[in-house]
Formats: structure tokens, C-alpha cells, sequence
């Protein structure tokens, strides 16, 4: 009890030594917001004072303010969470942030005295999600991003470093709730201004681990480890390859990184980073993360189906037809389409023909005709009506076609090459000799023709401009996409393909094929838009007096950030996923960035994980890699850990699994199907009973297409419990989950037992797995599935 009690007051005379340190650095900045707030003020008193380069330096230091305070009010709350005690250091040098930059410790730093080493502590340094220097330069505390902060995050007993004791602190708000340190040099006795170095609780980690989750993510910030810290940190090389099991923080190393680069190297990254998601679900959870990353716009994280400005998709395809979606095959069948489609009206167009001069052929009956396009044009010039007829037009358009540029912009050539088959008709070019008024004379030729209604009407027919829906549209209809996709989908994937294309609305997959389709249509060429002459502009010089309102450089940013085509980094999460055509959708985004890839093959939803490797190399190029892999499973106990690990194994036989960071004792509970209450029921109380054992989350994880009738089953049970389909809980974690009949979620697609693998492992501590009929569960309940 004595001992306890002796604990007790050392923690708490711990807990005091941080206080004191924390209300300092409250009291620091106050002072640092009151600065911002008066620099703001006074800038807006100034107006527009000085000259233009001082105006300049001043909204940029009102930026600058705006962004400190911004972040000031965002982070306040236990924005301080640790703490390291250091050796001495080989050298006397300090960096930016007031810290000494040595790595290794002085030659003298410890002394030997027989059996034991004695040493004082020389640095001792706090570190929070901001930097805060005194009012003497002094650090208060170091930005986690900053290099003094990298031994917090590196240094184990194995390579300490100069890092003595590692500490890890607890506060909310302005008070700090509790202390957890870590020795990094056990063996050492180290005093801190003449006392000896105390050491409180066991580790960290294992308190972070442990907390009840929300249905947002947290930050890592302050129990980052060793081997998260070195991709974190890794230079910007060409590509950052990250491999790692499930819950080893792929993720989250993700999303630290993009803040690590942005504090790095603000310039370079100006340029905008890149963040892709597989699902919105997955971006609404990272989103707030770390609130710092979003304040500049320059950071943008979206899902798969929202890459293409103006789309937001989240319905899924049944597996078969995404796989065609996805496949590169598909490449071959879109180039045709978007040169095909010139010759299908678009849909819902009105058939109209503009005048007499038009005339449109039925595709069902006369397929070989340009099936929908015009094939006959005429026009009155020069006093004579001029004709030409379906084979001329023909092989015009075969001509215009055999170059490879995006088909809109062909356009301007079909109607050069009209023009002058028109013209060789109209018998006037050998009128002249004289080059001169031969050129004239075509040139009013050209004029008199191009600007007539018949002509006009005509090339919008016949060489329409297309829209990347427009001609997924016309892919739509069975027949049309069969002559398209001949040789390269069979009928049975034909009929899939056009039958999904027919439902409302854009699949996930689908907004892969329209950036493809864009690339390959290429922007209408946009009329240029003439400045419109204003008369009192001369007048009376009002522009100059007229007080314009600037943007500020935040709506700038955000403008810049919304109208973003690439990137200058582009980091993929869960890229395993990316179907071939998704890769290609992603690689145009980032053709001059740096990458960072995480993923996990085994956790992959797409059938054929080469092909999608090749699509990615494809999308990467020859830019040089380095891997990094993650081992260590932060996320689940090891008695979930090691129920997943048999699906592991019946997936990816050879694969190796995470190493499971704790143990809880709690091991996973199998429940089959009660006949008498039936699956909904048994659901419901499993659902039931794990939300009375937890504090946070449960999510039900079901087959794809019982994910309607999952959310009714939970019916009235709060917003603690969701229901998600298969493909849906990728990236997630809940503090307890139910995986509702393993053999259906296995047998939903090709890559199901890889599916399935991904449901077993999002629960933080407790799982329940209910199995049905199909999963051939033994008298305990466990699905065949399952067994050993
Ligand atoms: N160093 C850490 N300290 C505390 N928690 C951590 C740490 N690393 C990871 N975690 C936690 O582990 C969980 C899993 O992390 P994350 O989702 O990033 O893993 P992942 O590798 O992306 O997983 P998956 O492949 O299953 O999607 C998260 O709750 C995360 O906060």
C-alpha cells in the first residue's frame, strides 16, 4: 500500500511538472494570439498603404497570422503530448527550432562508475502538433513534424539515440491528465537538475490502443513508432511504397505524412497533395484527422468515385461487370466508342432534320450506312447547289479519323476537308492563276459556305461534339457496344456492360471509364470570349477608382485547390484496390509528382492482382521505388488476429501475417442461426450484446447485397451500430463488429476470401460471427470457413 501511495505521489508530482510547463506555454500563446489578431487588425486599419511590394509582404504576413490562429484555435485542445529527456550531444549546434541537431550522444555524456553508468540529462524537449518559441527564441515545444522531434518517434532501447526517457502526456484542454514513460537506456542512472529521472506507467501505446473509437479516426501524433516514423519521414523520393497487414497503420502513416511533407517543404507541395481513398465512407473517417492538413486547400482527400470534377458516385457494380469496367480491355473498347459514337445520334437528341438537306439512317436497318449520321450534304454557293453524298462523306471522315488526335478536336479538320471537297466541286478552283485571288476567291468560298444554317446544322450531325456521358451513354445499347467492344469482350460481358449502362446513375467503376473517355474525346475547343468593349471605360477611368475586392489568399487557395488537375504528390491508400482503369485515372493526376502507395495485396477486392500491379506500374513509370514495410497489427487483439489469419491462409497461402500488438483475452464468439428466430434476429442480438460490452462503435459487416435489409435488422439500436456491406467496411475499424455469414461474403466475387479477410480484421476488441446454413457451422458454431 506504502508503495502504491509512493507511486501515486511521484505521478502526481509529475502531472505537476507538466502543468507548469503547459500553463507556460498557454500563457506564451495568448500572447502569440493576441500578436496575430493585432497584426490582422492593424493591416486592415492600413488599407492600402505602401508600396506594392510591402503591400505584398503584408497580406502575406496576414495570412500568415490568419493560418497561426486558425490552427491555434483548432489544436488547442491537448495539442502538447510529449516529451523527451536527452544526453548531451557531440556538438553545441542548434537548428531552427532551438533545438541541438546532434543525433549521438557527447563522447563524455555517461560516465562508468564499476558496474554502473551515470549521466545528466542535457535537453530536455516537449513536442506538441505546433511549434512554440518563448518570448527569448527558446523552444517551448517542437512541432512533431520538426527533425528535434524525430527521436521521439525513433529511438527504442535497441538505438536510443541520445533519448533517455521517452514521455508520452495526457491533457485535455489546459490540464494534463496523466504521464506514461518509456526508458530507452534502462540501464542508465540519468538526473535532471540534480534529481534522479523518475519513470511513470508502462507504455503508451498500449493506453492509446485500448480507448473506445468514434466513427471518425484519430491522430497518431503521439505514439507514432519507429518503423511508421521512417516512411513519415522518408525524402520525397519519386515513389514511397508502403506494404503492411491490416491496422498497421497504413493509413494513418498516410495521412502523417501528407502533414510531414507540407511542414517540410510548403513551396514545393504549394503545388497541391493528392489523397485517394477507396470509399467516401473511408474519407469522411480520415477527414478530420489531422485538421492542419486542410488549411491551406492544398491538401484534397477523395474517393475513387469523386476524382472526376461534377461526379460523385458510390453505387457498386455486382463483381462481374466491375471486373469489365476495370479492366484494361477496357481501353480498346472506348477508343472505338469515342470514334464510333461520332455516328449515333445522341441520346434523347431530337432526330430532327435541319431542313431538307439532312438526312439520318436508321441504324437497325441499315447498319453498314453510319448508323444515325447524316449522309448527305448540301449547300448553295456561288450561285450553285453543291453535293456530297454518303461515299464521299465516307471517306472524308475515314481520312480526318486516321489521325490519332482526341476526336473533338478533330473537328476544325473534318470541316477544312468538307470545305475543299465542296470547293474542288463547285468548279471554281481553277478560275484563277494568280495565287492571290485564287486564295481570295476560296477564302469567300469558305466564308459564303461555312456560315450558312444547312452547313452549320450539318457538321453538328455529322461530327457532333462528344461528352465523356454522352458516349457512355451510346455504350449503353447492346448492339452499338457489341461492334464496339467485337474481339475484345465476349457477348455475355457485352450484355452485362450495356445492361449496367442502362441503370440511372454512375457506378464507382463507371467514372473511371469518363476520364478515360475525356482524354480521349479532349475538351470542345472553347469559343474565346472577346472582351466586350466598354465605352465608359475611356470615359471616365472608373476601373482604377472603383475599390476592387481582392480574394484573400485562403479563397485563392481553395479556388486553386477546386479547379486542381495534378498534383505535386499523390498519395493512394488501400492500392490494392485500384482496378487497371482506375490506375490510369489516378497516373493522370500525378505525371509529374512524387507518390506515396500503401496497400496490402492480400486485403485486395479486385480479381486479378496482376493485372492491377501492371496497371499501377504503368501508372508509376520508371520512377524509381522505395519500399517500406509495416509488420506490427496496432488494430486488432491477437485472438481476432489469429481467427483471421486462417482465412489468410486459405487466400494468400504463403502470406505472412501482422504481428498483433496485445492480447485482450477476449476471444471471438461464434453464433449460427437460430431456426426459431432466424437471421435478422440473431443479428440484432448479437449487435445488441456487443454494444452493452463496448463503449464505442459496432459495425455489422454483410454481404453486399444484404446491406439494405442489415440496416433495417439495427433498426432503432442508435447511432453507436452500423451496417455495412463487404466491399463498404474497407479501411474502417469499430470497437466490436459482427461479420454476418462468412461463406457469403467469400462466395460474392472471385476475390471474396480476400474480402473477407478485410471484414474479420476492423474490430479494435470484440468480434461476433454469425453463420447461416451456407457456412456449415460445427456444433460450436464455427463456419467451416474457420476451423483449423
Ligand atoms: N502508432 C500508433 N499508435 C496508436 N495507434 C495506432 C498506431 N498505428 C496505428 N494505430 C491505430 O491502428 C488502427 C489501424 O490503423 P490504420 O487504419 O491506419 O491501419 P491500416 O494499415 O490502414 O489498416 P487496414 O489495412 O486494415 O485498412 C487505427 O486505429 C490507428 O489509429
Amino acid at each position: 500500500m506504502a508503495a502504491q501511495e509512493a507511486v501515486d505521489t511521484v505521478r502526481d508530482r509529475e502531472i505537476g511538472v507538466e502543468q507548469e510547463h503547459l500553463d507556460q506555454v498557454y500563457r506564451r500563446l495568448e500572447e502569440k494570439i493576441h500578436e496575430a489578431e493585432f497584426l490582422m487588425h492593424d493591416a486592415a486599419q492600413k488599407g492600402h498603404v505602401g508600396t506594392p511590394g510591402a503591400l505584398a509582404e503584408r497580406d502575406a504576413q496576414v495570412f500568415r497570422a490568419g493560418v497561426h490562429l486558425n490552427r491555434l484555435n483548432n489544436e488547442f485542445e491537448d495539442f502538447l503530448f510529449g516529451r523527451i529527456d536527452l544526453l548531451y550531444g557531440k556538438d553545441g549546434k542548434k537548428g531552427p527550432d532551438g533545438a541541438y541537431t546532434s543525433v549521438e550522444p557527447a563522447e563524455d555524456a555517461i560516465r562508468t562508475d564499476g558496474a554502473q553508468q551515470y549521466a545528466d540529462i542535457g535537453e530536455t524537449l516537449h513536442i506538441g502538433r505546433i511549434g512554440v518559441l518563448d518570448a527569448d527564441y527558446a523552444p517551448l515545444v517542437i512541432d512533431w513534424r520538426a527533425p528535434a522531434a524525430a527521436p521521439f518517434y525513433r529511438s527504442t532501447p535497441v538505438d536510443p539515440g541520445r533519448v533517455v526517457r521517452r514521455r508520452v502526456i495526457r491533457s485535455k484542454g489546459r490540464k494534463v491528465l496523466g504521464v506514461e514513460d518509456d526508458l530507452m537506456r534502462p540501464e542508465l542512472k540519468a538526473t535532471l537538475d540534480g534529481q534522479e529521472l523518475p519513470v511513470i506507467g508502462d507504455g503508451a501505446l498500449m493506453a492509446a490502443l485500448g480507448q473506445a473509437r468514434g466513427h471518425t479516426m484519430r491522430d497518431i501524433v503521439a505514439s507514432i513508432q519507429a518503423e511508421q516514423d521512417l516512411v513519415i519521414r522518408a525524402p520525397a523520393a519519386s515513389v514511397t511504397y508502403v506494404e503492411g497487414g491490416p491496422g498497421t497503420g497504413k493509413t494513418a502513416v498516410a495521412l502523417h505524412r501528407a502533414a510531414y511533407l507540407l511542414y517540410q517543404d510548403r513551396r514545393r507541395y504549394s503545388g497541391g497533395i493528392l489523397i485517394v481513398s477507396p470509399t467516401p465512407l473511408l474519407v469522411s473517417y480520415t477527414e478530420g484527422v489531422l485538421p492542419s492538413l486542410g488549411e491551406e486547400g492544398q491538401v484534397a482527400i477523395r474517393a475513387l468515385g469523386s476524382l472526376v470534377d461534377g461526379v460523385e458516385a458510390d453505387a457498386y457494380d455486382e463483381p462481374a461487370v466491375a471486373r469489365v469496367k476495370g479492366s484494361s480491355r477496357m481501353l480498346a473498347v472506348l477508343r472505338k466508342a469515342a470514334r464510333g459514337a461520332l455516328e449515333t445520334p445522341a441520346p434523347k437528341a431530337p432526330a430532327r432534320a435541319a431542313g431538307d438537306q439532312l438526312a439520318f439512317g436508321d441504324e437497325d436497318e441499315a447498319p453498314a450506312a453510319s448508323a444515325g449520321t447524316p449522309t448527305l450534304l448540301r449547300v448553295v454557293a456561288f450561285g450553285r447547289r453543291l453535293e456530297l453524298g454518303a461515299d464521299e462523306l465516307r471517306r472524308i471522315r475515314q481520312n480526318v479519323l486516321s489521325g490519332t488526335a482526341p476526336v473533338n478536336l478533330l473537328r476544325p479538320r473534318a470541316r477544312r476537308l468538307l470545305l475543299d471537297a465542296l470547293y474542288a466541286k463547285s468548279g471554281a478552283a481553277g478560275r484563277h492563276s494568280d495565287p492571290e485571288l485564287a486564295a481570295e476567291l476560296r477564302s469567300s468560298f469558305d466564308e459564303d459556305v461555312s456560315t450558312e444554317d444547312s452547313f452549320l446544322g450539318f457538321l453538328d450531325a455529322w461530327w457532333p461534339e462528344l461528352t465523356p456521358r454522352g458516349v457512355l451513354d451510346a455504350m449503353a445499347d447492346e448492339r452499338r457496344l457489341g461492334r464496339w467492344a467485337r474481339r475484345v469482350l465476349n457477348p455475355g460481358e457485352v450484355r452485362r456492360l450495356a445492361r449496367s449502362l442502362r441503370r440511372p446513375g454512375l457506378s464507382v467503376h463507371d467514372v473511371a471509364l469518363l476520364d478515360e473517355l475525356a482524354t480521349l474525346l479532349g475538351a470542345p475547343a472553347k469559343p474565346r470570349k472577346k472582351r466586350e468593349y466598354d465605352p465608359l471605360d475611356q470615359l471616365t477611368g472608373l476601373e482604377e477608382l472603383m475599390p476592387v475586392r481582392e480574394e484573400t489568399q485562403r479563397e485563392r487557395a481553395e479556388r486553386l485547390a477546386a479547379e486542381r488537375t495534378e498534383y505535386a504528390h499523390v498519395i493512394v491508400d488501400e492500392a490494392q484496390d485500384l482496378t487497371p482503369m482506375q490506375w490510369r485515372m489516378v497516373g493522370r493526376r500525378g505525371r509529374h509528382a512524387t507518390w506515396t502507395v500503401v496497400g496490402d495485396p492480400a486485403q485486395s477486392s479486385w480479381s486479378d492482382p496482376d493485372e492491377a500491379a501492371a496497371a499501377r506500374d504503368e501508372a508509376l513509370g520508371t520512377r524509381p521505388r522505395r519500399r517500406f514495410e509495416l509488420t506490427v497489427n496496432y488494430r486488432n487483439p491477437a485472438e481476432i488476429a489469429e481467427l483471421a489469419a486462417k482465412v489468410l491462409a486459405l487466400a494468400m497461402p504463403g502470406k505472412e501475417s501482422p504481428r498483433a500488438v496485445r492480447s485482450t483475452g477476449v476471444v471471438p464468439r461464434f453464433v449460427p442461426v437460430a431456426e426459431r428466430t432466424g437471421l435478422a434476429e440473431t443479428v440484432r442480438l448479437a449487435a445488441e450484446r456487443l454494444l452493452s460490452e463496448v463503449e464505442g462503435t459496432v459495425g455489422v459487416v454483410v454481404a453486399m447485397d444484404r446491406r439494405a435489409e442489415a440496416a433495417r435488422w439495427l433498426d432503432g439500436l442508435g447511432d453507436r451500430v452500423v451496417a455495412l456491406g463487404s466491399l463498404e467496411a474497407k479501411g474502417l475499424e469499430y470497437d466490436a463488429t459482427v461479420v454476418v455469414s462468412p461463406a457469403e461474403i467469400a462466395d460474392e466475387s472471385p476475390a471474396g476470401l480476400r474480402v473477407l479477410y478485410v471484414a474479420l480484421t476492423r474490430s479494435t476488441q470484440a468480434l461476433t460471427v454469425v453463420s447461416g446454413e451456407r457456412d456449415l457451422p460445427d456444433e460450436d458454431g464455427v463456419p467451416d470457413l474457420l476451423r483449423d
